[in-house]
């Protein structure tokens, strides 16, 4: 169910129309609505229920501290990239013994920082990585717990630069090189092998892939297992994607079915040869917690007919979001008061000096400078791929709960961008 839906010709976030927001916080703001937030969390947590599973929210796909904080107060674990992501989701509330860290490049800094909190696992993805963690962990007189990222070599058969699982991506340790892998860990003293992760991409509409995956690791941890290297945990990554709503697209799989269809392998195997034997399932889905929770609200500040093209210049830009520019990703854009006349094709550009500074191609608008249009499904790597570029305050974000609005990030100052740096004279 959409939490953004029309009513008395308004377009409203749950009960409260987005043009009452745009007036109280001007525009680019992003709107949440909680409800959303908590259903999407819901269809991974129910579908949980009674598992040994725990739901660590990808939080790169937006990190702000009242979406943590919403998410921790339902029991969410979180998968970070960063000391910096551990450090905003312990302030969010985060259980350290409910987050793993991923990444290709942690820093002995990183590591540090995260066996000091005490995280349930270090998803690692390379033998030198494996081998500045154990030297940290006995620097510190503590043992690692570590899960190795293998690289299934799955096509997840989506874009080029969010797919992470073939043999091209940098992620993660080879298959063929797994097994040695985990020996070469098993003998180092300060970790702990406790787990097997993957992450073939993002945006997945068919659970396929990852199925495919899970038979990958399942086999792999049973060789394992034949070595005397017992995992207590499976880590299959990212969710399931989303509807963005362009024609022609596929709907994703519902969450529900895909949980239900891994258990029912893991099921199936614990039953048949891994002697029943406990293990516990994670998940880190990130955009399907967030993407359609989420809108870009922003203003009309010009209409330019062109010779070849017309442009409508809005007050948004790439660098509030970047995913059309670098993916080429269709974004619906919806007037939040349609009007009646004449609809002309245009292109959503933002004022930024740069030609690939466009958030929409050749959209049928009947609009009018001043009006107001919502980015939808931008909740997911919005705010959180968002930047400073031209000197310009990041949006204001805004969190509705029924016919409450709750500021949860103010609007840069542009005088705040420049604050860190210094004259030398
Ligand atoms: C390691 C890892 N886990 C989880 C995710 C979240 O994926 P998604 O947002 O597609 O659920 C990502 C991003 O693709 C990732 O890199
Ligand atoms: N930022 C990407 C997803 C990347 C996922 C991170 N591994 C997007 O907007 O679709």
């Amino acid at each position: 169910m959409s939490h953004f839906s029309y009513q008395n010709g308004v377009l409203n976030a749950e009960s409260v129309p987005l043009s009452q927001i745009a007036a109280q916080f001007g525009t680019p703001t992003y709107v949440y609505s909680k409800a959303a937030l908590l259903e999407n969390f819901h269809a991974y947590a129910d579908a949980c229920r009674g598992r040994d599973a725990l739901v660590c929210y990808a939080m790169k796909a937006n990190s702000n501290l009242a979406v943590l904080d919403l998410l921790v107060r339902e029991g969410a674990g979180f998968d970070i990239v960063s000391g910096g992501e551990l450090l905003r989701a312990l302030a969010a509330g985060a259980d350290p013994g409910k987050v793993i860290f991923s990444g290709v490049g942690k820093t002995v800094e990183e590591m540090k920082l995260a066996l000091d909190k005490g995280i349930l696992c270090f998803n690692v993805e390379s033998i030198p990585e494996l081998h500045r963690l154990n030297d940290v962990a006995g620097q510190m007189g503590k043992r690692a717990k570590v899960s190795l990222r293998v690289n299934p070599d799955v096509d997840a058969k989506t874009h080029p630069y969010i797919s992470t699982g073939l043999k091209a991506n940098k992620f993660g340790v080879a298959f063929s090189d797994a097994l040695d892998t985990y020996r070469a860990a098993a003998r180092l003293p300060h970790l702990e092998v406790a787990g097997i992760d993957c992450h073939i991409g993002s945006q997945l509409l068919d659970d396929a892939p990852l199925l495919e995956a899970l038979d990958k690791l399942i086999d792999l941890i049973d060789t394992l297992a034949a070595e005397g290297i017992h995992l207590h945990h499976l880590d299959i990554g990212g969710g399931i994607g989303v509807n963005y709503g362009a024609a022609g697209d596929e709907p994703p799989v519902p969450v529900g079915e895909y949980i239900g269809r891994v258990f029912q392998r893991i099921d199936a195997w614990r039953a048949a040869k891994y002697d029943g034997k406990p293990i516990k399932v994670i998940f880190e889905p990130g955009r399907s917690i967030v993407a359609n929770a989420g809108a870009l609200l922003m203003s009309i500040e010009f209409l330019k007919p062109g010779e070849e093209k017309n442009f409508c210049v809005v007050d948004a830009a790439m660098n509030d979001m970047m995913r059309p520019t670098l993916y080429e990703a269709w974004m619906a854009v919806q007037p939040v008061t349609p009007r009646e006349g004449k609809a002309l094709c245009y292109d959503l550009v933002g004022p930024i000096c740069e030609s690939g500074d466009w958030l929409a191609r050749g959209r049928e608008l009947a609009v009018q400078p001043g009006d107001l249009l919502a980015m939808m499904t931008a909740g997911a790597y919005g705010m959180s791929m968002a930047s400073n570029y031209n000197t310009r305050g990041r949006a204001a974000e805004v969190i509705v709960d029924g016919d409450k609005v709750h500021l949860v990030r103010r609007r840069e100052k542009p005088e705040e961008l420049y604050a860190l740096e210094t004259i030398i004279r």
